[in-house]
């Protein structure tokens, strides 16, 4: 792929133009293309110990494909490299891509490699505690992630899950009643998505909001006008006065508002129970501490794993073999540990089976989500080195840097995968093990020193929805005319920036795509 200077400040004008913003953001480009010539990387030099090929151009226009087209842009780039690093500025930051196996190791175990602050920049949607805290000093990225990932880990404990596993049932038995219907053509990016909005909010608050309808609403749409904000314009540029920064303040606020009305609501109460606000308040956290955790929770969470539940939906749906196993192993899950009679209802007879079944007793449901996440998170991982210089792979990476690792490399890799674009569950069953043949083959839930500490959570949410609809609904596939789609859906790798999280990319090429659904067991 190749692209130039016209091209590039083409998309920009229309892409200004088409939010309206045209004059008020014409200052900016004039003064952010100064900047990028100011910063202009220049022609590939070397090579000497330790050189990075570095694909030159103006760093203001690789800055824009890399919030624009990234996977487009990292392709280009090694292939303009031909090799397995190369290096980009993005505004005064420099960026070091990588691939391989060697990089893949050092880029999820080398210690001075941060998490935090390699997203801290370069990730515009997630909502960071100088947006939540507005007094007191501003906390290091490092010590807020840990404290984070600490307090989500008790969140999502097993004690935790077990007893939320009827409410969450229940929840999604009144919303697929009252939303989606008997008989409905639903668009799953958005139906699938605000089911698992409501999961999450429920294992990450209080049951007050997650049954009080108007506040659930009103928090999702906060939520999604906030991904919204993360645009190319406001990620490269976060101080810029524009419209996507007033966007963002506005609809941190208003989440902060919400939230903050439940807070209160569960420290003014007369007894404590057992959800997660009263556990954030036994351990004596503070109210903006306990708003900041359940608004990164919800980032980290819903789009991660309602892309992953959407996708899994159509790729059943598009594979009769694998739906078919699917259902049946539901069926023998439900005919295994329910006592509850059918007239009760299925949400009531998937409550009685407890946890350990829900992750042990599914295994081809475990095997269609893996290679499902597999497919579709192919997009770029970040993280910043904030220690010595190291030399990975025979590249430096200096302190400051950043390093872009794209999960294509190992996902969609033919050397790992063979003929990687197909779904192909049994991929992953003992005796293939085809994600064994690299070391971190797989890093759909991360690896290394920050794996995903959500998972069992979000398998758990992704498996209460498919019981409800696999055993409750006939479904299948349909374009916009209702027939069955000539081509089978496959994820825009681009689209990873528009879903709020920079690893998955969540919707299909072309579409849309719906699905149909009739109710045949209530
Ligand atoms: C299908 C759904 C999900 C997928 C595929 C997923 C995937 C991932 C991946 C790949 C990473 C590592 C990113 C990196 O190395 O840069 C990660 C980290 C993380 N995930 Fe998830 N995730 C999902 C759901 C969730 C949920 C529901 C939560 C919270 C309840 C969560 C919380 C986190 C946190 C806090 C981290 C950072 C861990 C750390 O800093 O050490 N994730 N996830």
């Amino acid at each position: 792929m190749s692209w130039s200077i016209q091209d590039t400040f083409g998309s920009l004008a229309r892409y200004l133009q088409n939010g309206g913003v045209f004059s008020s953001l014409f200052l900016y480009v004039i003064i952010a293309a100064f900047i990028g010539f100011l910063s202009t990387s220049v022609s590939p030099h070397g090579p000497e110990e330790g050189f990075v090929y570095d694909i030159g151009g103006f760093s203001i226009f690789n800055a824009w494909k890399f919030f624009t087209k990234r996977y487009d842009f990292v392709q280009a780039g090694f292939r303009k490299s031909g090799g397995r690093t190369f290096q980009f500025k993005v505004l005064q930051h420099r960026i070091i891509a990588m691939a391989g196996e060697a990089s893949r190791k050092a880029f999820f175990n080398e210690p001075g490699l941060s998490f935090s602050e390699g997203y801290k920049i370069l990730l515009g949607g997630a909502p960071q505690s100088k947006d939540i805290v507005r007094t007191g000093e501003e906390i290091p990225s490092d010590v807020e992630e840990a404290e984070f990932v600490k307090q989500v880990s008790s969140l999502v404990r097993r004690d935790r899950l077990e007893p939320a596993i009827p409410l969450l049932l229940e929840d999604l038995h009144t919303r697929l009643t009252n939303d989606w219907g008997h008989k409905c053509r639903i668009e799953p990016f958005k139906y699938v998505r605000e089911a698992i909005f409501q999961m999450t909010v429920r294992l990450s608050s209080c049951q007050e909001l997650a049954e009080d309808r108007k506040s659930i609403d009103d928090l999702m749409a906060s939520y999604s006008a906030l991904e919204r904000s993360a645009t190319p314009v406001s990620q490269l540029l976060p101080w810029f006065p524009g419209p996507a920064k007033k966007s963002r303040e506005k609809a941190t606020t208003k989440l902060f508002t919400i939230l903050h009305k439940f807070v209160m609501l569960r420290r003014h109460a007369s007894s404590t129970t057992t959800d997660a606000i009263d556990v954030l308040i036994g351990k004596g956290h503070g109210d903006q501490s306990i708003i900041g955790t359940i608004m990164k929770t919800l980032f980290a969470g819903v789009s991660t794993t309602s892309a992953i539940a959407s996708w899994t939906l159509l790729r059943l749906a598009s594979n009769q073999r694998w739906k078919h196993k699917s259902i049946e192993e539901y069926k023998a899950l439900v005919e295994r540990h329910s006592t509850t009679p059918a007239r009760s209802g299925l949400q009531k007879r998937l409550s009685d089976v407890p946890l350990t079944a829900w992750e042990e007793e599914l295994p081809s449901t475990d095997l269609v989500i893996r290679e499902t996440i597999r497919l579709t998170s192919a997009g770029s991982i970040i993280r910043r080195n904030m220690q010595n210089d190291i030399t990975v792979d025979g590249a430096i990476v200096r302190r400051g840097n950043f390093v872009t690792y794209q999960v294509a490399d190992a996902h969609l890799n033919p050397e790992i995968y063979p003929d990687p674009l197909r779904f192909d569950p049994e991929r992953f069953v003992h005796g293939r093990e085809e994600d064994q043949r690299e070391a971190f083959g797989f890093v759909g839930w991360g690896a290394g020193r920050h794996p995903c500490v959500g998972m069992r959570a979000a398998k758990l949410e992704i498996k209460l929805l498919l019981g409800l609809i696999l055993l409750g609904y006939e479904y299948e596939l349909v374009d916009e005319s209702g027939n069955h789609p000539k081509e089978l859906p496959v994820p825009d790798k681009n689209d990873n920036h528009q879903a709020g999280c920079i690893y998955l990319s969540a919707l299909p090429l072309g579409g849309p795509y719906f699905l149909k659904l009739t109710r045949v067991v209530d």
